[in-house]
Formats: C-alpha cells, sequence, structure tokens
C-alpha cells in the first residue's frame, strides 16, 4: 500500500502538486491519469524518494520515504518514463547489478533474468551495452530488474509508452497477477483505452490538483456519465 498524505511540492514559484492525498491500497491495479504536466512524474518522483517533498509524507507498506528511506526502497520497484540511467552497463550487468542491491540469491535471479528477459525478447541483447538499446528494450530491461527484485510494490511511470504489443500484453498480465496476489500495482498512463481494460482504481489530477480518486463506476455515478474514461476525462481536464 502506499499512502501520499498532504503532499506538496513547488519548483521555484510554480506549484507541481498541491496539498495532495492519495491512497493506492494493495491487491488493486491504480492507475494516475493526468494531462501533460499535471504532476504525474512529479509525484511518482516524490513517491520513490527521487524528489524530496516540500509538506506532507509518503509511507509506503508503512515505511516512510524521508525518514525510514531504505526500509521504504526495499518495499518497491519503480520504472522510469526515461530509463535512461546505467548507459555504460550491459543489459546483463545492469539485472547483476539490481541483484546484488536487493540480495537476490544468485541461482533465483539467474532463473528469473531467463524467464523474464526471454519473456521481453531481450535476453539475446543482454550483452550490448544499454546506450546500444532502443527506449522500448530500455524500458523492457527497467521491468525485468523489477521482475528479478520481485518488490510487493510496482510503481510504473508510463509503463506502456514503447513497448510492442506482444511485451504490453505481458506486461498487463503480469501487472493483474500481482496485483491478484495480493500486491500494489500504481501506474501513470496516457492510454486511457489500457487504464479502462486494466485497472480496478484511478485518480485523475489536473495542475497539481487531485480530481478524483475512486473506482471507475464510482467515476460513472459521480459524474453522472455513461460515457468513456476518455470522455470523462476530457471533461474533467479541459482547461476551465
Ligand atoms: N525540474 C523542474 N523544474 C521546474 N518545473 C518543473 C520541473 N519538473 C516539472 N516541472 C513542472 O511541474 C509541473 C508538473 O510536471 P510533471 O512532469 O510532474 O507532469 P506530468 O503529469 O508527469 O506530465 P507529462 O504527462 O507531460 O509527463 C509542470 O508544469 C512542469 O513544467
Amino acid at each position: 500500500m502506499i499512502q501520499i498524505d498532504h503532499v506538496h511540492k513547488q519548483y521555484g514559484n510554480k506549484i507541481a502538486v498541491n496539498d495532495i492525498s492519495l491512497t493506492v491500497p494493495s491487491g488493486k491495479i491504480f492507475a494516475f491519469l493526468g494531462p501533460n504536466g499535471a504532476g504525474k512524474s512529479t509525484t511518482i518522483k516524490m513517491v520513490t524518494g527521487i524528489l524530496p517533498v516540500d509538506t506532507g509524507s509518503i509511507t509506503i507498506n508503512g515505511k516512510d520515504i524521508a525518514s525510514d528511506t531504505i526500509a521504504a526502497k526495499q518495499e518497491f520497484g519503480y520504472v522510469p518514463d526515461s530509463p535512461d540511467l546505467f548507459l555504460r552497463l550491459n543489459g546483463l550487468d545492469y539485472l547483476h547489478f539490481i541483484g546484488d542491491i536487493y540480495g537476490i540469491d544468485r541461482d533465483v535471479r539467474t532463473e528469473r533474468i531467463e524467464q523474464y528477459a526471454k519473456m521481453f525478447s531481450i535476453y539475446e541483447a543482454l550483452g550490448d551495452q544499454i546506450k546500444t538499446y532502443s527506449h522500448g528494450m530500455r524500458q523492457k530491461l527497467f521491468i525485468t530488474g523489477m521482475l528479478v527484485q520481485q518488490p510487493s510494490v510496482w510503481i510504473l511511470d508510463e509503463p506502456m509508452t514503447g513497448l510492442d504489443p506482444k511485451s504490453s500484453y505481458q506486461l498487463k498480465e503480469l501487472m493483474r497477477q500481482h496485483a491478484a496476489n495480493g500486491n500494489t500495482v500504481f501506474f501513470s498512463s496516457h492510454v486511457l483505452e489500457v487504464v479502462e481494460q486494466l485497472c480496478d482504481e484511478v485518480a485523475i489530477i489536473r495542475k497539481g490538483e487531485l480530481l478524483f480518486q475512486g473506482t471507475l463506476p464510482k467515476m460513472r455515478e459521480r459524474f453522472q456519465s455513461d460515457e468513456s474514461l476518455e470522455h470523462i476525462f476530457l471533461e474533467l481536464t479541459q482547461d476551465a
């Protein structure tokens, strides 16, 4: 479970996230939606401890990301929207690096690397430097890293962007299984069809303000609409 409590963040005078509170429960796939510049990545970066909050607090499975950082970081895996990191490592070294950091037994990790790198069709490329990978391959490598780690909480920033249809399907299946096993899946997306098919709950953010959190049926009830998520989303997020 992720608990975001009255979190506020400014870049200079610009308010990126304005006093938002959000609960991402276990056992659910939870989508974080909003137009460009709404504050999704800033929120995710605060949840993952990359950016400090100005005020408020965030816990992951009860562990505070600011005061109990290492314990909180053990609880989640993160796939960033621009996985342009560790470019000089080759894919295999990166996966072993993840295995080392999270203390994954060597035999277990070798098995997981083989299983998931093959599933995402990057196994043959693991000997190449990450800088030679396409955006989609980098994303698949980071997803594989998360699957080597096998944390209970998954945090994915725009995970479907850049994935081919087969990989996107595989990832969605894994997200479903992970949530069905009682774990937490929190992802941001612009692809509303995916959200509509996949998620149990959504939160919608616009200009740093949280507009809604709840299930899709609850959203339809609240906004008294039988329209698609896309229609409600566009209505909600259009400039006043
Ligand atoms: N490093 C930064 N310095 C100054 N302003 C920033 C910085 N990062 C983000 N912002 C601003 O904060 C606001 C929220 O940005 P953020 O990247 O969190 O939005 P987002 O919802 O993830 O957008 P997108 O869907 O386009 O990725 C935007 O107005 C953005 O211009």
